[in-house]
């Protein structure tokens, strides 16, 4: 039987490092940054744990290559999901390297799952608003994807129309915004990620995630961290629980930062 390495041993050296360092950010309330860190240590780069109350948050992002904000339940989803959680003084240092609202191609890579990505919202570092599920349940299931943008600085690494399968789990997971805004997001090619056979919440034009201009920030509803390691992942045809279609994410990152030409 082949031996699996322990859950929540983020540093087992599975693969060689790149060099890259990719920075977790654990709020209080954050259930997944363990399970982020992981996914960063077995795409092949060093993960980094980061605080959202740092005391020099500008110092601590310098010295890593890229940011995830994790899933969970940033200070109990109080008012809002990611409504507290957005004035942390990490997110205030991570919205500036990002390049703001607009972003930069050359800019900090951003990538905010679930929860993650509400924090996103609320900070208008993407568009729109998460609210409710439509049927007013929490949701747990493995969610097919389609990829619908290569052109981002997390999936380039994926195929444009490929289907992914990821776990998807919220109860705010409603991707809303008026019609002038979803009309550009589609124009400008930021939809990156739709819902496949089933739209799990009743987001708008069935949108699972989205970028914004410059490419460099991305944020999804569902969970490519929970599908980065065979025996954990999805089901597929290939044995239970044996789908790693998240760890494309991580990967393309780091073939982002390779082009770039070095790390922090
Ligand atoms: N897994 C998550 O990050 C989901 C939590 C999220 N706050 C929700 O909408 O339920």
């Amino acid at each position: 039987m082949t031996e699996l390495p322990l859950i929540g041993d983020y540093s087992t050296p599975t693969t060689p490092l790149s060099g890259a360092r990719i920075g977790v950010i654990t709020f209080p309330g954050t259930l997944d940054d363990v399970d982020a860190l992981r996914a960063v240590r077995l795409a092949g780069a060093e993960p980094v744990s980061l605080w959202h109350a740092d005391a020099d948050p500008q110092r601590t992002l310098a010295g890593v290559d890229a940011v995830v904000i994790p899933g969970g339940f940033s200070y109990g989803d109080y008012l809002r999901a990611g409504a507290i959680a957005r004035f942390a003084p990490m997110m205030d240092a991570v919205a500036t390297a990002a390049g703001g609202p607009e972003g930069d191609a050359d800019g900090l890579p951003v990538l905010g799952i679930c929860n993650g990505f509400q924090i996103l919202t609320e900070s208008h570092l993407l568009p729109g608003s998460m609210v409710k599920n439509d049927h007013l349940h929490f949701i747990c299931r493995d969610q097919e994807l389609v990829v619908e943008s290569t052109d981002t600085v997390w999936t380039r690494d994926f195929e444009q129309g490929q289907t992914i399968t990821v776990p998807l789990k919220n109860q705010d997971g409603q991707y809303v915004a008026d019609e002038t805004t979803l009309d550009a997001l589609e124009a400008e090619g930021r939809v990156v990620f739709r819902y496949q056979g089933w739209n799990p919440n009743g987001s708008r034009r069935d949108i699972a995630g989205i970028a914004n201009p410059a490419g460099n920030v991305v944020g999804l509803m569902p969970h490519p961290e929970h599908a980065v390691e065979t025996g954990f992942g999805p089901d597929t045809a290939a044995g239970p629980r044996s789908g790693v279609d998240g760890l494309g994410f991580f990967t393309s990152v780091l073939t982002t930062l390779a082009s770039r030409g070095g790390h922090a």
